[in-house]
C-alpha cells in the first residue's frame, strides 16, 4: 500500500467538492476513481474499531475517509450519488434540496437507480464541458426524511469572532437547504448537555446574531462528562450534533463520537474548528484568526503612536497565543510598526550579547522608540525561573500562564533604570480579551458560512466523526483523530518566520547550529510521523535545540 502519510480528505461541500486538485504539498496527484479499493469494506466489526479508513485508488491516490453511519449500521438506507457536483458547478441551489431529497423520500429503488444513472450522465457531461476537473467520487448518502432530523449545536472553549455566524449558518442552512426545522442550542458548553436547558433555534432567532461578538449559546471550559453527554443526546433523540470549538473541544467531540458509535446510535457528530490562536493542525486556518489579527492592529498602532510621541519610549503589546504565536506573527507582519515579535516557539533571552536588552538599546539609539509584540505563551520558561506556580491549570486542563507582558515590562524598566545613560518610557497594552470578543470581519464571516454549510452537507449525508475545514485551500472532511493528534505551531525554521525576522530585523535569538538542528529535526519528525517507516529511534529522539527545549517547557 502507498504510504498513508499524505492522504487527501473528502470534500463534499458542493461549492468545493469537485476541487480535488493535487496539492502543492504532500497530497497524491491522482484522480479519484469510483473503482477505488477501500480498506473499509463494510466489515462492520473492523470498521467499528478506530482504525483510519484509508482508501486507495488505482491511480495511486490515497484518501483518508471519514466514518459514515452505515459503517456501523449496515441496515441504513444508503445510496451512492454523484449528483452534488453539477448544481453548484452551474451556480444553482444544491441539487439535494431540489431533486435528490424529494426523490429519496419516495424510497424507491428504481428511482434511486435512475437518479444515479442520470447524475452520472449529467456529471460526465459537465466534466466534458469543463465545469469540473477530475474524476468524480461517489458520495454515500443516508436517505433520511428531513422531519427525522433533530440537530443540536454547542460552543465550547474560549470566545472567538465568528461563533455566532457559524451558529446562524447551521440553523439557516438546515432550515433553508434541507427543510430541517428541529434545531436546538445547548447552553454553556459541554456541561450544558446535562446541566442546562436548551434553546430552540430558528432562522428568526438567529437572524442578526452574526453582528455580535461572543456566542449566544454561552460557552465554558471543563465539564466534559462523556456518558452524561451521550445519555442526553440519546434521551432527547438528537441525531445531528454540531460541535464548535478549539483543539480541546474537538478532543471532547472525538470521545463523544466514539461513545455514540460504541452504543450504535445513528447520530452524526460534526466538529467545526474555532480558535483565534490558529493552533489546530491539518487545517490551513481557523475562523476568527483573521479578525484577531486585524483587531490586534489597533493595539499595535496605539503602541506605536505612544512610542513615537515620547523620548526613548517602548510600546509593548501582549497578544493571545498560549502555545503558538500565529496571532503575534501575522499581526507583526501586517503592521510593519513592530520592531520585535516574541512567540512561544522562539526562545529568547534578555541579558548579554544578542539578547533582548541589547536590541532594545540599539533600536532606541537608532530611532528613539520601538514597539514589541509578545504572545502570551512566550518566554514562560524565563518566568518560571523567577516565579513558581507553573503547574496551575484551567478547568479544561490547559496550563495557566503567568503574565509575560507585565513581567517583561518590569524587567525592561528595571534594566534601564540601572543604566543611567538611557531613561526609558514604557507603555504596556494588553488588548487580549478585546481582540477575541469582537464580531467577525468580512472574510471570517465568509469562512464561517462555508464551514457551517460543509458540516451540514456532511451530516445530512450520514458522515460522522469529522471536522470540516480548509486543507490547502479546499474545504475537506478530516477524521477527528487526525486533527487532535498534535497542535499546530509556528515553525521557526520556515519561511514565514524568516520573513518576520527580515521585516523586524530583530535578533533570531538562535545560533546557526540551533537552526540547522531544528530544521533537521523538523524534517525527520515530518518523515517519521507521516511516513510508514516509523522508527522508534527517530520518533523518540530527544529534541536538543532551544526550540525543542521550549516546546518541552510550554507544551
Ligand atoms: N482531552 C479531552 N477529552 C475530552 N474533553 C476535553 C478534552 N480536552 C478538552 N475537553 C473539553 O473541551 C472543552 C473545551 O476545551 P478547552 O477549554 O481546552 O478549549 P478549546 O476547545 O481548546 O478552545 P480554545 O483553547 O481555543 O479556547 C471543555 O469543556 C473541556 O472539558
Ligand atoms: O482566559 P480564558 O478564557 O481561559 O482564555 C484564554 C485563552 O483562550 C485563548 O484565547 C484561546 O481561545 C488563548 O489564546 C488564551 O490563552
Ligand atoms: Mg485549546
Amino acid at each position: 500500500m502507498d504510504s498513508i502519510s499524505s492522504p487527501r480528505f473528502r470534500c463534499f461541500d458542493p461549492s468545493n467538492y469537485y476541487d480535488l486538485t493535487p496539492s502543492p504539498r504532500h497530497y497524491y496527484p491522482a484522480s479519484f476513481s469510483p473503482k477505488s479499493k477501500s480498506h473499509s469494506t463494510g466489515d462492520s466489526a473492523k470498521d467499528n474499531n478506530l482504525e483510519p479508513k484509508i482508501t486507495t485508488g488505482d491511480a495511486g491516490y490515497v484518501l483518508e475517509d471519514v466514518p459514515h453511519l452505515s459503517d456501523y449500521s449496515p441496515e441504513l438506507p444508503v445510496t451512492h450519488s454523484f449528483s452534488a457536483h453539477f448544481s453548484l458547478a452551474k451556480g444553482h441551489t444544491p441539487i439535494h434540496c431540489k431533486i435528490i431529497l424529494p426523490i429519496q423520500l419516495l424510497s424507491s429503488i428504481l428511482l434511486i437507480w435512475m437518479t444515479q444513472l442520470l447524475s452520472k450522465l449529467l456529471c460526465r457531461r459537465i466534466v466534458q464541458e469543463g465545469h469540473i476537473s477530475g474524476v468524480l467520487d461517489p458520495v454515500r448518502r443516508y436517505i433520511l426524511n428531513q422531519e427525522e432530523v433533530y440537530a443540536c449545536i454547542v460552543t465550547c472553549g474560549g470566545l472567538c469572532p465568528g461563533l455566532n455566524t457559524v451558529i446562524r449558518e447551521i440553523v439557516c442552512g438546515l432550515y433553508h437547504m434541507y427543510g430541517v426545522h428541529k434545531v436546538i442550542g445547548i447552553e454553556g458548553g459541554y456541561r450544558g448537555f446535562y446541566a442546562r436547558n436548551t434553546v430552540t433555534l430558528t432562522p428568526k432567532v438567529v437572524n442578526d446574531i452574526h453582528k455580535r461578538g461572543g456566542t449566544i449559546l454561552g460557552t465554558s471550559r471543563g465539564g466534559h462528562d462523556t456518558s452524561k453527554i451521550v445519555d442526553s443526546i440519546q434521551d432527547r433523540g438528537i441525531n445531528q450534533v454540531y460541535i464548535i470549538g478549539g483543539d480541546g473541544t474537538q478532543k471532547g467531540a472525538s470521545v463523544i463520537f466514539e461513545e455514540i458509535r460504541r452504543r450504535g446510535l445513528k447520530v452524526s457528530v460534526a466538529g467545526i474548528p474555532k480558535t483565534i490562536d490558529n493552533d489546530i493542525s491539518v487545517i490551513d486556518k481557523s475562523f476568527g484568526f483573521d479578525t484577531a489579527v486585524e483587531e490586534a492592529q489597533r493595539a499595535i498602532s496605539a503602541a506605536h503612536v505612544e512610542a513615537e510621541s515620547f523620548e526613548n519610549c517602548i510600546g509593548l503589546v501582549k497578544l493571545m497565543g498560549r502555545y503558538s504565536g500565529f496571532i503575534a506573527m501575522y499581526a507583526t507582519l501586517a503592521s510593519r510598526d513592530v520592531d520585535c515579535c516574541l512567540i512561544p516557539e522562539s526562545p529568547f533571552y534578555l541579558e548579554g550579547s544578542g539578547g533582548l536588552f541589547e536590541f532594545i538599546e540599539k533600536r532606541l539609539k537608532e530611532i528613539g522608540h520601538m514597539v514589541i509584540v509578545i504572545a502570551e505563551g512566550a518566554g514562560q520558561e524565563l518566568l518560571s525561573e523567577s516565579m513558581c506556580n507553573m503547574n496551575q491549570q484551567d478547568a479544561s486542563g490547559n496550563k495557566l500562564l503567568l503574565d509575560i507582558g507585565l513581567w517583561l515590562s518590569q524587567n525592561i524598566k528595571d534594566h534601564f533604570s540601572k543604566r543611567q545613560k538611557i531613561k526609558i518610557n514604557l507603555k504596556y497594552i494588553d488588548p487580549t480579551y478585546m481582540i477575541r470578543a469582537v464580531p467577525s470581519n468580512a472574510s471570517d464571516n465568509v469562512s464561517c458560512t462555508l464551514l457551517a454549510h460543509s458540516a451540514i452537507h456532511g451530516a445530512m449525508a450520514g458522515y460522522t466523526g469529522f471536522i470540516t475545514g480548509p486543507v490547502n485551500g479546499r474545504h475537506a472532511y478530516i477524521p477527528f483523530h487526525r486533527v487532535i493528534e498534535k497542535q499546530k505551531k509556528v515553525v521557526i525554521t520556515d519561511r514565514m518566520w524568516a520573513r518576520l525576522l527580515s521585516s523586524t530585523n530583530q535578533p533570531s535569538f538562535l545560533n546557526h547550529k540551533d537552526v540547522i538542528e531544528d530544521k533537521i529535526e523538523e524534517e525527520t519528525e515530518q518523515y517519521s510521523v507521516n511516513g510508514e517507516n516509523h522508527s522508534e529511534a527517530t520518533i523518540n529522539k530527544p529534541r536538543t535545540s532551544s526550540a525543542g527545549k521550549l516546546e518541552k517547557l510550554v507544551g
